[in-house]
């Protein structure tokens, strides 16, 4: 503490977090300030400030001058930028304060380790949140029989869908083979930061009304280099999957969607090892071909005891408007019925029902949103493929949590 601090009392903080310190415990602006930090949120663990023990000093100089100091969680924080404005923004908000100085500060490693025992809240190392039968996670794989079917637009527009109608996602690309997903997001070079040897998920940039509701980690992200190949085996694959599930802190979301590699691979049994309760979307396209491998993609699924919820068929058609006749055309450009199929199918291998949930078209701005890592959902949400993919969220929040892997507790009726 500063020479003649005290601690004042009422802010509310995580258990172990420190309380903030001032020169000025009598004067009603420092209060009124720490109440108005209780609505800044940490970019990346989106939690108040205040509760993380994040602002560690308020002072008034010369009555109407704010100096408040902000403890970073690590050094070199990408998002002190944030944290300056958003602070300076909240503080001048206070009726009598003309101008506000920001200090950044770094966490001890005492305090870091505080704040990390805090976050986790009880939850042991390595224990997987979304494992356990109370968390109300909605977990939901998407796989695909083989490569270049889409399967990670559909994700991240998905995602994208999900956030935008106010749920909060996290994306797990495990795909080895792609990783794609932090550059469809516009992530590409973002490497997450940890507090001790937690990690927090990227956020993707924040929405028009400044709300991160999507967070990403990707197996990318844990490579050294970007460019660099990874070539790993069942068991290191294994071990990262558990790191991004366990070690990262997800807080609570309503969504985790995890972006699989193509195939029925070790990631693939893995993801059915730990994660029981998680469902399964296939994602095809509507050739015959595509479809038969699909469903293996499928059975793979229930085969690690995973419920199959639906398949999703992209690049269903191709809408063109003809310029002669002025009329919408048509074109099944790779061919049709398989995404139909696969749900057809599975149901009667699966033995219940499984929907073809959505119909997304071949649409060249999609693919350009990908590339640009601006999805589309979110540039043009009036084009027939982002309808088709916000249907699609919608689906899935009406359907409320699944019941797989989840203890029934059903007893025998008594006679
Ligand atoms: N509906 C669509 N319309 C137009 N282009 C699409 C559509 N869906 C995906 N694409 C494009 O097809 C290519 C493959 O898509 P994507 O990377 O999402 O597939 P994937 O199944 O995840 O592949 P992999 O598993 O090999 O990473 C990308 O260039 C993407 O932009």
């Amino acid at each position: 503490m500063v020479p003649g601090a005290v601690r004042v009392g009422w802010a509310i903080t995580l258990a172990g977090m420190p309380d903030v310190e001032t020169t000025s415990p009598d004067n009603p602006l420092v209060s009124q300030i720490t109440k108005v930090l209780d609505g800044v949120n940490d970019p990346e663990i989106r939690r108040p400030i205040t509760d993380l023990g994040m602002v560690k000093r308020i002072d008034i100089v010369d009555g109407s001058r704010a100096e408040i100091e902000i403890l970073l969680t690590v050094a070199g924080c990408p998002m002190k930028d944030t944290l300056r404005r958003d602070v300076t923004a909240a503080a001048v908000t206070v009726p009598g304060i003309e101008s506000v100085d920001i200090t950044l500060g770094v966490m001890s490693d005492e305090q870091r380790t505080a704040l990390r025992d805090s976050l986790k809240g009880g939850q042991t190392d390595r224990e997987i949140p979304f494992a356990k039968p109370d968390s109300l996670t909605k977990v939901i794989a998407i796989a695909s029989g083989k490569g270049g079917v889409g399967k990670s637009s559909v994700t991240v527009n998905l995602a994208m869908a999900l956030a935008a109608q106010g749920q909060s996602v996290g994306v797990l690309d495990a795909d080895i083979y792609g990783h794609s997903v932090p550059a469809m997001l516009g992530i590409a070079d973002a490497r997450p930061t940890s507090v001790e040897d937690m990690i927090m998920p990227v956020p993707t940039a924040p929405d028009s009304d400044g709300r991160t509701n999507l967070k990403v980690m990707s197996i990318g992200m844990l490579k050294p280099r970007r460019d660099q190949v990874v070539a790993w085996r069942g068991p290191i694959l294994d071990r990262a999957l558990h790191q991004m599930l366990a070690d990262v802190y997800w807080g609570d979301l309503d969504f985790l969607l995890l972006d699989l590699p193509p195939g029925t691979g070790d990631v693939a049994i893995s993801v059915g090892q730990k994660l029981p309760n998680a469902e399964v979307i296939v994602v095809t396209t509507p050739q015959q071909a595509a479809a038969e491998v699909a469903e293996r993609a499928g059975t793979m699924a229930s085969m690690v005891n995973q419920r199959v919820i639906g398949v999703v068929e992209n690049m269903s058609f191709l809408q063109v408007s003809c310029p002669d006749c002025g009329k919408q055309h048509r074109y099944d450009v790779f061919g049709s019925g398989g995404g139909q199929e696969v749900a057809e199918t599975l149901s009667t291998q699966l033995g219940y029902d499984v929907d073809l949930l959505a119909q997304v078209p071949l649409d060249p701005q999609l693919r350009a949103g990908g590339d640009l890592g601006k999805p589309i959902v979110g540039t043009a949400p009036a084009e027939p493929s982002s309808e088709a993919l916000t249907g699609l969220a919608q689906k899935l929040i009406k359907r409320g949590r699944g019941l797989a892997g989840r203890q029934l507790n059903l007893q025998p009726a008594g006679r």
